[in-house]
Formats: C-alpha cells, sequence, structure tokens
C-alpha cells in the first residue's frame, strides 16, 4: 500500500497537468505521445526503484502502478469536474454527457444520422446547444455570418488536422498559407478556365442522357447514376481521364476506397481519436492506396498535353513545374463530386414530388434549348430565377455539407447577436437544421423556389443560406457546380418526362440516407421516358 503523502503527491501531479497542460491550448495532433509518455515514466520509475532503491520487482510494480493510478485519477478527477461544474460552456444547454465529452454524441450516431439529430437537440434545448466538452452546435440567425463570414475573427477547427502532415487549399488552418494556395486554385476556377471545362464535361452529360434514354422508362435509381456522371466528370478534369462509371454504372474501386475512407466521419470522433486510430497499423491503408492512385493519374496526366486545358493545367501553371498534392487532388475527387451528384437527386427528387415545378422550368429553359446537340451554355440561362430558385430549394431542404463545418472562436470570444460564446471554442452551424428552422424561413419544411427571387418576405435572414459557405473559406467550386447543375438539368428535363418508378415514394431518399461530412441520400428509383415533341 502506498503511503497517504504519496498517493496525495500523485494525485495533485495529475490535477496540476491537466490544469496547467491538458486544459491549455490545443493536444490532438499526436495522441499516441501520451500513453507512450506514461509507459516510459512507468518503466524508468520501475527502473529506479529497483536499481537505485534495491526492491523487488514485484514491489516496485506496486508502487509505480499505485503512483500510476493515483495520478490517471487526479487527472481525470480535475477534468471532470473543470467540465461539470467550472467550464465556460456552462451557460449552454445541451445532453449532460456532452458537458464530459463529445464521445457521448457520437455513440448516439452510429447510424450515421448526425444531421438529424442534432436537430432534435435544437428542437430541445434551442439555438446554441453544447454538443461536446468545449463544442457548441448554433442554429441562432446571426450565426452563420459571425462564424464563417468575410470579417469573422474565427479559424478553422482542429478536425482539419486530420490527415496532418498531409494538407490540401481545404485543410489549412492558417489563414496566411490557405490565402496563398487559395490564390493558386482561384486561376482554375476563373470564366474562361470555366468555359473550358464545360466543353469536356459535355461528353459525359451526352452519355449519362444516352444512358437514362435506353432504359426506355424503366426506373433506375438516380443517386447512383448522378455519381457515375459526377465522378466522371472530375476524373475528366483532374486527371484528363475519366472513371468510366458511367459506361460500367458501378463505383470504379478508387471511388469506394474513397466511399469508406469517409465512413468513419459519421460518428463526428474528437480528432485525437480519429489520429490515435491513424496509428493502428493498416487502419489506413485504403486512403493512401487512394492516395497513390491519384498520384499514379497525376503522373501520367502531366505526360500529356490535353487540348482544351483540364483543372490541373491551370492548377500546374502556377505551380511553375510542381505537382499540386496528393491531398489536393483527393479534396476534389471526392469531397466536390460527392456533392454535385447529391445535389443533382435532391433537385430530381424534389422535381418528381412537385411535377408542376418540373413543367414550368421545362417551359422557361426550352426556348434556349436551340443548339442541335440538345445540350445549352450555361451562360444562356443562367438568368433563369426560377432554375435557380430550384437549385437553391434543393440545396436549403438537402445541403450536401448539412452538419459539421468546424471554427474555432478567438482568444477573447465571439458575440452572436447578444450572447457571449466564449474564446476557443469550436463551433458549427448545421446547414440542414437551419435549412428546415421558422425562425429564417416563412413555411420551411415548403419546396418555393420563389422565395429566392419574387418572394423575399419568405426568406427571413438571407445569410444563414450558406450551402457553399461564404468567406475566406467558402467553395471554390460554386460556378462551376452551378453551370454543371444548371445545364444538367434544363437537358433532363427537356429531353425526358421524369417521374418517380412505380414503387417509389421518395421516402428512403431522405430516410435512408447517412452523413459522413457528407450526405449520402438513399436510393431514389426514377423513371425517364423521352419525350416525343422537344
Ligand atoms: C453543389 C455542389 C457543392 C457544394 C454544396 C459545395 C460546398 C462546399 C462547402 C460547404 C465548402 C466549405 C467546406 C469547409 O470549409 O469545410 C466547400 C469547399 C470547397 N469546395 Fe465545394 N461544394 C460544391 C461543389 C464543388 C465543386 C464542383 C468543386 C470543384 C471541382 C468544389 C471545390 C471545393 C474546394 C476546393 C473547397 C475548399 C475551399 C477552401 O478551403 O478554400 N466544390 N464546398
Amino acid at each position: 500500500m502506498l503511503p497517504a503523502t504519496e498517493s496525495t503527491l500523485a494525485f495533485g501531479v495529475g490535477v496540476v497537468t491537466h490544469l496547467l497542460y491538458f486544459n491549455r491550448g490545443e493536444h490532438h495532433l499526436h495522441p499516441q505521445h501520451y500513453p507512450l509518455a506514461f509507459a516510459l515514466a512507468s518503466i524508468a520509475a520501475t527502473g529506479l526503484l529497483l536499481f537505485r532503491h534495491g526492491l523487488e520487482l514485484s514491489q516496485a510494480v506496486r508502487i509505480v502502478g499505485s503512483l500510476g493510478f493515483y495520478f490517471v485519477a487526479g487527472l481525470y478527477s480535475s477534468l471532470l469536474v473543470y467540465r461539470q461544474f467550472l467550464h465556460p460552456l456552462n451557460k449552454f444547454p445541451g445532453p449532460l454527457g456532452s458537458r464530459i465529452s463529445g464521445l457521448f454524441l457520437s455513440v448516439g450516431f452510429r447510424n450515421a444520422d448526425s444531421a438529424v439529430q442534432y436537430r432534435r437537440l435544437h428542437e430541445k434545448y434551442g439555438d446554441f446547444v453544447r454538443v461536446g466538452s468545449s463544442d457548441l452546435s448554433i442554429i441562432h440567425p446571426k450565426g452563420v455570418t459571425a462564424i464563417y463570414g468575410a470579417g469573422s475573427p474565427c479559424i478553422k477547427g482542429d478536425a482539419y488536422d486530420a490527415t496532418e502532415p498531409l494538407r490540401s487549399l481545404h485543410s489549412f488552418r492558417d489563414r496566411q498559407a490557405h490565402d496563398n494556395r487559395r490564390r493558386v486554385w482561384s486561376s482554375a476556377f476563373g470564366d474562361s478556365a470555366l468555359r473550358g471545362y464545360e466543353k469536356r464535361i459535355r461528353r459525359y452529360r451526352d452519355e449519362l442522357i444516352a444512358a437514362f434514354a435506353e432504359t426506355k422508362g424503366k426506373p433506375i435509381n438516380v443517386t447512383q447514376w448522378f455519381n457515375n456522371y459526377s465522378f466522371d466528370v472530375v476524373g475528366d478534369l483532374a486527371f484528363g481521364q475519366s472513371f468510366d462509371m458511367l459506361e460500367n454504372n458501378s463505383n470504379h474501386w478508387a471511388v469506394q476506397l474513397l466511399a469508406e475512407g469517409f465512413a468513419p466521419l459519421a460518428y463526428s470522433l474528437p480528432t485525437w481519436l480519429f489520429r490515435l486510430a491513424q496509428c493502428i497499423p493498416g487502419a489506413t491503408k485504403d486512403w493512401f492506396r487512394f492516395l497513390d492512385f491519384c498520384r499514379g493519374r497525376m503522373l501520367h496526366r502531366i505526360q500529356t498535353k490535353p487540348e482544351i486545358p483540364d483543372i490541373t493545367s491551370t492548377l500546374l501553371r502556377p505551380l511553375a513545374g510542381k505537382q499540386p498534392s496528393p491531398e489536393d487532388l483527393n479534396l476534389l475527387v471526392g469531397e466536390s463530386q460527392d456533392t454535385t451528384a447529391t445535389t443533382l437527386s435532391s433537385i430530381i427528387y424534389q422535381l418528381c414530388s412537385h411535377p408542376e415545378q418540373l413543367e414550368q422550368i421545362r417551359q422557361l429553359v426550352a426556348p434556349f434549348m436551340t443548339d442541335p446537340s440538345g445540350d445549352v451554355p450555361s451562360e444562356k440561362i443562367a438568368h433563369i430565377d426560377h432554375l435557380n430558385g430550384v437549385i437553391y430549394e434543393a440545396l436549403r431542404l438537402h445541403p450536401p455539407v448539412p452538419a459539421i463545418i468546424l471554427r474555432k472562436t478567438p482568444p477573447e470570444g465571439l458575440m452572436i447577436d447578444d450572447v457571449f460564446v466564449p474564446g476557443n471554442t469550436s463551433v458549427f452551424c448545421p446547414q440542414y437544421v437551419l435549412g428546415r428552422s421558422s425562425a429564417i424561413y416563412e413555411n420551411p419544411e415548403e419546396f418555393i423556389p420563389e422565395r429566392w427571387y419574387s418572394r423575399a418576405e419568405l426568406v427571413k435572414e438571407k445569410s444563414a443560406f450558406a450551402p457553399f459557405l461564404y468567406g475566406a473559406y467558402g467553395c471554390i467550386g460554386r460556378p462551376l457546380a452551378m453551370m454543371n447543375l444548371r445545364s444538367t438539368v434544363a437537358r433532363l428535363v427537356t429531353t425526358f418526362d421524369i417521374s418517380f418508378g412505380e414503387s417509389e415514394d421518395g421516402s428512403g431518399f431522405e430516410g435512408k440516407s447517412t452523413n459522413h461530412f457528407l450526405w449520402c441520400p438513399g436510393d431514389l428509383n426514377v423513371s425517364f421516358t423521352k419525350r416525343e415533341v422537344q
């Protein structure tokens, strides 16, 4: 048995370690160092007792074990007491377990339905909900501008360090480093570059239309088909070579790896745990296989010069011969394409649910579909307010990034309207919950495209609508996405009669959807019958 003074001392050291070290700053980058340091200290202390003080091995192990126990007990007691009773976020409501750890909610997210669950939490607790020891979910109408707006003092949260030291444009937390990389990317998304991409994309849109025409009205799962289309498009824009997914109507193996790599994001695990899991041998092998695949395709692409410049051409130019990082390519291939595909699915879901809207868009775009190819450049139809309204309504009700886009408040804290959010708090505004909030929209559950142009009174707080985000870290691919969405929707509605398949009621589209940072809708069986008169 350890004397009381030693056990108290070990306990006290635990408390002090928490208060002076773990309770200050960030500690998520190298979580494996802590158990390692603990093990090394235990071995050193055992050695000291054995060789310096001549104790028996069993005696030395018992003493070191007890000291270790009291140290850990002190550390965790301090952590629990602090988080439960003294934490500056205690004034915010939320599930009791969340005060102690975000892991409490991670367990509840086992069905990958975090966006729906955040909605329930906000219905119960209000605009500010504490969802972790230092984490707030916020749906106050002024929250989005305060947290993500151009002048916001917030920085990206620790989750963006998940793959450190690998970095993409998306994951730079340092503002200056991000801005420098973003300047390189901007040239790849300027007007003239987009016109070139539009030409490259047309070939895949033709393939999509041809594949739908071949079905002769037999219902098909559009969620998969739009995935096929979007990944083929980005494969072409990034590597000058598609994934042949439209041809095979199935995921390319690399795309499948990517989807599996995203799966753990469903549980909103703390970043330290995520990084700890990466230390398990083999745990990230699929991820690295995917990055190797990107690297291989990139090398192949660099050896060929495309007739019409692709994204890589424009990215390579300012990099002066250096290659984009494989993480950048992962960003391009993974995150950006799922979003375009899910938005197309959401639009078709809403148009099948509201056939009168489908007819209205058809009437509006038909006069511009004069090209013999059947296609239409986006700029010809970009001014059609109702078409844009349909896209925005789909994005409002089914935001592709529906829940956590993490930011951290500055050390001095942040005012959101008249609510003070303490410094160094992880904050996010779930777009899915905001999109259905009656504090922000009149009749939020209704699909009303006019709210985005002629019935502005139906949007009470426009700044809360941010499916692409805005500000310094907003989506750089927005113009490309909008261009692709407009032209593809115009082409689909003028080429086909579109309706839910016979046994489809649309319930699984949302009901079986999951959220892995990006939203993945359930299957949606839709019938496309070629129209006689166009
Ligand atoms: C409907 C389609 C899309 C939606 C809703 C969307 C949404 C978003 C959102 C919410 C972010 C911010 C994420 C964060 O801060 O964590 C973002 C960032 C980004 N998006 Fe998109 N996106 C779409 C399409 C695209 C496309 C087509 C591309 C490119 C081909 C793209 C490229 C990017 C890039 C590179 C970033 C990182 C920007 C930065 O950190 O500076 N996105 N997108």
